[in-house]
């Protein structure tokens, strides 16, 4: 039984549906057809105090349990979400536009993935003894409390999982705010948390726009912070979080390199070049939008790219063989259309693609730029649509050097045959999350995120615990004490 598009209320908080309908109106809209199929409304302040209140309660009874009992409610949830993996996939497209081949594989499951690995390793998340001689200490891995997650609207159900996974199983309580463009998608994580037993109050999902995001970083009760979005976002949540001194995790945008040496295999690199640029219509941070092609081998490769996009099935995002679905919203693919118009008017060759496609919805053509340089507008700043960069180089060196030359420095990739030139290639580029002969693979196992204003922290891996729980450490003095006095 497929979902209803109109949950039951806007939030979801201490375990059951919410609504306050004083709050603004979030219209859900179908961005295939550009039909609202949903009516939401903002949190109001009563809404975000209950859901703190429900937080901070369920987060005391929740670190009372063993971590292991804790890790069993999550591999639980992990395990519904996969049974109701095609339905869940049905509403996160509705939700995103994006095609249900892609959400039916990259989007529940990937959140389920988070749920099963961070519920296994609960009971693993330990402290250590330090002898001292006679004297020792020991540690005590401890949650940081109630923990806010705002999330962007290209993966709402892994942004949220992503989240909530590791935070719970460090013993911490949630209250998670959806992206007001997509926030169907993590009521349901909510539900079904519920659902395998976590208590009332543990994941909270509140809606609204940036005020009720602000509203929770602010709150004295929040000990940490965790935001996927945008690096102008980012700037103000990580200075309202510094005010109070909160943890943060900022998972930020990017403007990625990925460069490709004459020796490559070219139908892998256009492979990676199309993965790192069209999958999600573009709207991934991860992208390599700047692809630095060897001038040895640039023609070939804009030619095999340009042959392979033929086979883009461009269409219903429903229909699961559509392969390249609508933007998420109008706004966004106008935001796109302007750094096209800007690609043209700087002088980079259109190759293909470059203008909106004639049915309903917010399409764009899959659009590839060729001779683009870097002091162009399309080099330097994050698009977050189906716009790929083509730049050419000659040597290793500049291209390091070339890739290196922005403030973002979330991923990178490199492909070449020549495994040496792989490893010390990718050992210069300064980013998070890199990838040789490969690009934007994400397993839970890795550790996932940004340097320089690409952002702070990590998600996933064994790395994400760091930054959702804190130590206490306690000396102790077996004999007896000396003081001067
Ligand atoms: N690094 C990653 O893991 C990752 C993943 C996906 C998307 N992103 C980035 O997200 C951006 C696209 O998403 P977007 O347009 O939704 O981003 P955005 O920055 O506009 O919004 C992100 C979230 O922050 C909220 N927000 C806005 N102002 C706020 C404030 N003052 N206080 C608290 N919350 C506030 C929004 O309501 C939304 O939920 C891109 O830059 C993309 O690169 C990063």
């Amino acid at each position: 039984m497929p979902y209803e598009l109109q949950p039951d209320g806007s939030h979801y908080v201490n375990g059951a549906y919410v609504e306050d309908t004083a709050g603004a109106e979030i219209p859900v809209i179908f961005s295939a057809t550009g039909e609202r199929i949903a009516t939401l409304h903002a949190a109001t302040p009563a809404i975000v105090e209950q859901a703190l209140v429900a937080a901070e309660k369920a987060q005391a009874e929740w670190a009372k349990l063993s971590p292991r009992e804790r890790g069993r409610v999550l591999t639980r949830a992990a395990q519904i979400m996969r049974e109701r993996n095609h339905d869940l996939s049905v509403l996160e497209t509705y939700d995103t536009g994006k095609p249900l081949q892609e959400t039916l594989v990259a989007d529940a499951s990937s959140a389920a993935d988070a749920l099963e690995y961070f519920g296994g390793l609960a009971a693993s998340l330990t402290g250590e003894h330090i002898p001292l001689g006679e004297d020792w200490v020991y540690t005590i891995r401890e949650p940081l409390g109630v923990c806010v997650g705002i999330g962007a609207w290209n993966y709402p159900t892994q942004i949220a999982c992503w989240k909530a996974a590791p935070a719970l199983a460090c013993g911490n309580a949630m209250v998670f705010k959806p992206s007001e463009a997509t926030p169907l998608c993590a009521l349901k994580v909510a539900e079904i948390l519920t659902e395998a037993g976590a208590p009332a109050g543990l994941f909270n999902v509140v809606q609204g726009m940036g005020e009720v995001g602000s509203a929770l970083v602010t709150d004295p009760r929040v000990a940490k912070v965790s935001l996927t979005g945008s690096v102008p976002t980012g700037r103000r949540v990580y200075a309202a979080a510094a005010e109070g001194m909160k943890h943060v995790t900022m998972e930020l945008g990017g403007k990625s390199p990925m460069l490709v040496f004459d020796d490559a295999d070219i139908d892998n690199a256009v492979g990676g070049a199309i993965l790192g640029n069209f999958y999600s219509s573009g709207q991934v941070c991860s992208n390599g939008t700047r692809v630095f092609v060897q001038k040895g081998i640039k023609e070939a490769f804009l030619a095999r790219l340009t042959e392979r996009l033929k086979g883009a099935v461009i269409g219903d995002p429903l229909d699961e063989a559509t392969s390249f679905g609508p933007m998420v919203s109008e706004r966004q693919m106008t935001i796109v259309q302007g750094f096209i118009e800007k690609g043209a008017a700087e002088g980079a060759r259109l190759v293909t693609g470059g203008k909106r496609i004639d049915r309903d919805g917010w399409y764009l053509e899959p659009t590839v730029f060729a001779d683009v340089t870097d002091d162009m507008t399309i080099a330097r700043e994050e698009i977050f649509g189906p716009v790929m960069s083509v730049l050419d180089f000659d040597t290793e060196e500049e291209a390091i050097a070339r890739a290196n030359a922005t403030e973002y420095g979330l991923a990178a990739g490199v492909f070449t045959r020549d495994l040496a030139r792989g490893h010390r290639v990718i050992g210069q580029l300064r980013a998070g999350s890199c990838f040789i002969n490969s690009y934007n693979d994400a397993p839970v196992e890795a550790p996932f995120g940004g340097v320089k204003m690409s952002g702070v922290g990590r998600e996933n891996s064994k790395a994400a615990i760091e930054h959702w729980s804190q130590m206490k450490s306690v000396y102790v003095r077996m004999g007896d004490v000396e003081a001067p006095f």
